[in-house]
């Protein structure tokens, strides 16, 4: 039984300019069971972005890295950002037009602009940082844990909060959300879903964008 859904911000709730569709949210705010949101972004992003929209006080940030239950609780943390910090002075020397997202706020990993082709980070990682991996959510390059994603931050944040992750319909549009696909009971992806996160849904929506969060959140409301 579905109890609660876990909802992916960028290219889910927003379009690609980052713009909160109205009719997403007035959907989060109908459904009769707590939204929270996952994302790629900071831990403090997600606690306004969650407060302003009216989602739940639970939030997945960082890809996983950081889960916080509780606006006024602290973030918990689940992975080295230091690793992430000697891997990317070496990406830079590589790549000196790199540019680094949102660093001061970051607790376990790091991102940047999207101005170098993932594959050539990854070939640069390579053999040297066998436990990290760069991740590409169509509106950032993150450099992460492998340990960590999505979809461990739904199983941490699930057990916060009393629930089983496969309670959780999960809600999205990019490979960084597959593996809280994974985790989920149910998934739901919006129309503009690669094609990899459709092919695992249940229900893929005909419109894309936070138009299509809206249609897949009212389909599930059906469902319950
Ligand atoms: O921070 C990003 O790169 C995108 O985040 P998302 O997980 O909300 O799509
Ligand atoms: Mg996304």
């Amino acid at each position: 039984m579905i109890k609660a859904v876990v909802a992916d911000i960028d290219g889910t709730l927003t379009d690609m300019q980052r713009r909160i569709s109205v009719e997403a949210i007035v959907a989060i705010r109908k459904l009769p069971i707590p939204v929270v949101l996952a994302s790629g972004n900071v831990i403090c992003f997600m606690r306004a972005a969650s407060k302003l929209i009216g989602a739940s006080e639970a939030m997945i940030g960082e890809n996983g890295g950081v889960v916080q239950v509780g606006y006024d609780s602290p973030p918990v943390v689940f992975a080295d950002i230091e690793e992430c910090r000697r891997a990317a002075a070496l990406l830079q020397r590589r790549f000196p037009g790199l540019e680094q997202l949102d660093a001061r706020y970051r607790l376990s990993e790091l991102a940047f602009r999207r101005t170098v082709d993932a594959n050539e980070l990854r070939a640069a990682l390579d053999m040297e940082y066998p436990s990290l991996e760069v991740v590409d959510t169509q509106f950032a390059l993150h450099l992460k844990h492998k340990s960590v994603n999505k979809g461990t931050g739904l199983v941490n944040v699930a057990s916060m909060m009393g629930f089983k992750p496969e309670e959780f319909a999960a809600l999205g549009d990019s490979a960084n959300d597959l593996p809280m696909f994974e985790a989920a009971g149910l998934g739901l992806a919006v129309g503009n879903a690669v094609p990899e996160l459709k092919d695992v849904a249940d229900y893929v929506a005909v419109k894309p964008y936070g138009e299509g969060a809206a249609e897949a959140l009212r389909w599930l409301a059906r469902q319950l």
